[in-house]
């Protein structure tokens, strides 16, 4: 893979850096990184990954087969007016902004480029992301093919139409803090029922990577998989009680239904600035 250059340095792009970098898709010099003013964290990541730190935009760009747009969502019209004088149409535009249409990265840019909107998720960082692409339509098959093989370095890939990025976030963008939380509980219980935290830590971790191989590999619904671990009036009998008292799964439902509305909320903010904005300096 040729040259990429990263708008943004936070936990997504490191998480990407580290994916590609472990996996050897790409050398680190390749990578070409800014970000707003954060120093200490860009010297983070030369130090760590090897990665090249720019401090101009030109330097950043020159080159670049592919540019992966990585700031918070409330940033990307800033970032992306910036840099779009030096952005041309051999290069591949990949955002990974939560929420942020492709239009509004179009009517930023005002150019006809190929431009994916991505929504990876930080496991990235271990090969594991569950990512999903969304093309524009000036997106030719040998960027979709680049893109994939750079989000497949990093985990699994699904193309899916846009509309659907806003499910996707709310699911798996967010998911992997969905899993640490219920992490969190596991700990803080472990402690109450007189575990020591060490051991705790390696019964959660290999119960979670045991049930997650067991979903992955067997043929059965999760409900039949839980059904198999509940004993008649037994100890996981017992524990779905309670969560089932407290309305656990419901409550599950509707957390992702408002991540996947938020996201939908995110987009929807940016878009109306953005119109806001055109309008004001057309004036
Ligand atoms: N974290 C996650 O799990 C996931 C995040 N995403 C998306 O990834 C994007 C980045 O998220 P995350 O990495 O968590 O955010 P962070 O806050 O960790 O990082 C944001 C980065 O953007 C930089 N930045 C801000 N404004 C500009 C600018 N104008 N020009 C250049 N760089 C700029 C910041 O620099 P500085 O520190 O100097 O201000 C910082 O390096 C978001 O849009 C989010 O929706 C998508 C999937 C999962
Ligand atoms: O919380 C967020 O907005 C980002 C998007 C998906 C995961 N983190």
């Amino acid at each position: 893979m040729g040259k990429i250059a990263f708008i943004g340095a936070g936990s997504m792009a490191e998480a990407i850096i580290s994916g590609l970098i472990t996996r050897g898709v790409t050398k680190p010099e390749e990578i070409h990184i800014t970000n707003r003013s954060d120093e200490k964290r860009l010297a983070y990541l030369q130090n760590n990954y090897g990665v090249t730190v720019c401090s101009s935009i030109e330097t950043l760009l020159e080159g670049a087969e592919i540019v992966v747009l990585a700031v918070k969502p409330k940033d990307v019209l800033a970032a992306v007016d910036a840099v779009k004088a030096h952005v041309t149409e051999h290069m591949l535009l990949i955002s990974v902004a939560a929420g942020v249409q492709i239009l509004s990265l179009e009517e930023i840019l005002t150019k006809k480029i190929p431009i994916i909107r991505a929504m990876p998720n930080t496991s990235a960082a271990v090969g594991k992301s569950a990512t999903a692409l969304a093309i524009n339509q000036y997106t030719q098959q040998d960027d979709l093919k680049l893109a994939r093989q750079l989000f497949e370095t990093i985990g699994s890939v699904a193309i899916v139409a846009e509309e659907q990025l806003d499910a996707v976030t709310g699911l798996s963008g967010s998911g992997p803090a969905y899993i640490y939380y219920l992490v969190e509980a596991m700990e803080k219980s472990s402690e109450k029922i007189g575990l020591d935290g060490e051991t705790a830590k390696q019964l959660i971790i290999q119960t979670l990577i045991g049930a997650a191989e067991m979903l992955s590999n067997s043929d059965k619904t999760p409900a039949v998989l839980r059904k198999e671990v509940t004993s008649p009036g037994g100890t996981t009998e017992a524990g779905i009680k309670v969560l089932e008292a407290h309305g656990v799964q419901e409550a599950l439902i509707s957390c992702i239904q408002e991540a996947a509305e938020q996201s939908k909320r995110m987009g929807l903010q940016i878009s109306q600035e953005l119109t806001e904005t055109l309008l004001h300096r057309n004036a």
